[in-house]
């Protein structure tokens, strides 16, 4: 059953399109993931995982999976942060921007963290990616999530998007505003959507969705990209956002989205202000995904960029963390550290100006020294694993890999005594200590797959 209001809107809007728009299996939505390219490229996943897969138009490094049975959070190589699992055609938006190594990137709305996960992945370990959440509870999953995904140049912040033009005025190069929004690509998914759906919340929404685009106009340096993305399909969040967008700030140009998937933008959702919509994107949900609306923005070129600044003072290395990297990950000794209360962090190498906003994670978490002696962090080795010194190397079909993520001692056959990083066919699963043929267990418990 879909919501009144929003039957009525569509079948006004789509005349005798309706059916067919909204067609879709109302069984089960398509499982997706993409694949993490800090990881492994597309091919390698496909030919390591083991499952059925489809590969999906709305990025490279997305597949439908075939298997009525998958469960994505139960797979090694979800632990292993090679993949995010992610509705289909909500892997569309990130590849949008066309991010590059060295950029300075900013995702505005970024929990569960998804997209960030592929923004990063295309940065590829070099420039800086600030991914805010506003939710305090959804950074927190934010963060745990980019750590699995092994993102090591990341600062994770929760703050409200007003807050982040005062302390990053022009600063970034690319920026995704993936709006919180009236959720009707959603309904099929989460029953709740349709639930709580109604003219007011496309309202609220849509006022939330300006104030963002517009502290996202002020966050952006001359002659950068913003994508804007929603996966809903009401006119007031989608072409009328833009439109009225477009009409408040001149200093922006529409550009084309270059995707050849999904279908052209809608001419009578623009509301006050028409453009051209074949610039911008729809996926209806009959496209092979639930549904998103996605439009890019070229800010210009002219007019004041970031000022400069001092980057902040870097920590006195410890004689316990360079005696254990200079054992364990000798690539990373001579990096300079954080210190944020006991937490030692490698910060990414492109600072942020100083701000007060509240950060969850800067750089990666590298561990604490306690009673002299350094205790290394998970996200140091799901960061930097693959060039740990000691490596206790397992597969998928090891009866080792089942036993490690249920939390389980397990037997020493490739890495030596002290610590270690445990893989699956060269994706990280965390910490081990070896001693007597067997490493201890440290995988956080909260990660395990207890059943
Ligand atoms: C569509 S979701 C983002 C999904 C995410 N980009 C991903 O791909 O995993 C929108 C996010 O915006 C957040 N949000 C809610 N109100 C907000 C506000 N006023 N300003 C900024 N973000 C807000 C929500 O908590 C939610 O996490």
């Amino acid at each position: 059953m879909q919501a009144k209001y929003f039957e009525e809107r569509e079948r006004a809007l789509l005349g005798e399109r309706y059916a067919e728009y909204y067609a879709a299996p109302s069984e089960e939505a398509a499982r997706g993931v993409t694949v993490n390219r800090l990881r492994c490229t597309p091919e390698e996943f496909a030919r390591l995982a083991g499952l059925a897969l489809r590969p999906l138009p709305f990025c490279a490094e997305g597949f439908a999976v075939e298997e009525p049975d998958f469960k994505p959070g139960r797979h090694p190589y979800h632990h292993g942060g090679a993949f995010y699992s992610q509705e289909p055609s909500a892997s569309a938006p990130a590849a949008l921007l066309d991010v590059q190594p060295g950029m300075k990137v900013l995702d505005m709305c970024a929990a569960p963290g998804g997209k960030s996960s592929q923004l990063a992945a295309a940065l590829q370990g070099q420039g800086l990616l600030v991914s805010n959440e506003y939710n305090a509870g959804r950074a927190e999953i934010l963060r745990s999530n980019l750590e699995r995904m092994g993102v090591a140049n990341a600062v994770v912040l929760n703050s409200d998007t007003t807050a982040l033009v005062k302390a990053f005025p022009a600063f970034f190069d690319r920026i995704l505003v993936d709006a919180p929004c009236s959720g009707e690509g959603m309904f099929r998914k989460e029953p709740q959507a349709l639930a709580q759906h109604n003219e007011g919340l496309v309202r609220q929404c849509a006022a939330i969705g300006r104030e963002i685009l517009d502290n996202a106009a002020a966050l952006l340096a001359p002659g950068g990209v913003l994508v804007y993305s929603t996966c809903t399909f009401a006119p007031e969040e989608d072409e009328g956002q833009i439109g009225d967008f477009l009409a408040r700030h001149p200093e922006f140009t529409l550009v084309d989205t270059g995707a050849s998937f999904g279908s052209p933008g809608e001419a009578n959702r623009c509301g006050e202000h028409p453009f051209d919509v074949s610039l911008v994107r729809r996926i209806w949900p009959f496209q092979g995904g639930e549904g998103h609306f996605m439009a890019k923005l070229v800010k210009a070129s002219e007019g004041e960029g970031a000022r400069p600044f001092k980057p902040e003072k870097p920590a006195k290395p410890c004689k316990e963390w360079l005696e254990f990297a200079g054992k364990y990950f000798p690539e990373l000794a001579d990096r300079p550290l954080l210190k944020a209360g006991e937490l030692l962090l490698l910060p990414p190498e492109t600072p942020l100006p100083p701000h007060k906003l509240r950060v969850m994670r800067c750089g990666v978490a590298a561990g604490t020294v306690q009673k002299n002696r350094f205790v290394p962090a998970h996200h140091l080795f799901t960061a930097f694993g693959h060039t740990c010194t000691n490596q206790e190397r397992l597969t998928l079909d090891d009866e080792r890999t089942a036993a490690w993520l249920r939390g389980e001692e397990i037997e020493a056959r490739t890495a030596e005594n002290g610590w270690c990083c445990v893989l699956v066919d060269g994706f990280s699963l965390g910490a081990g200590k070896v001693s007597g043929g067997k490493v201890k267990n440290h995988y956080p418990k909260a990660l395990r797959n207890l059943k």
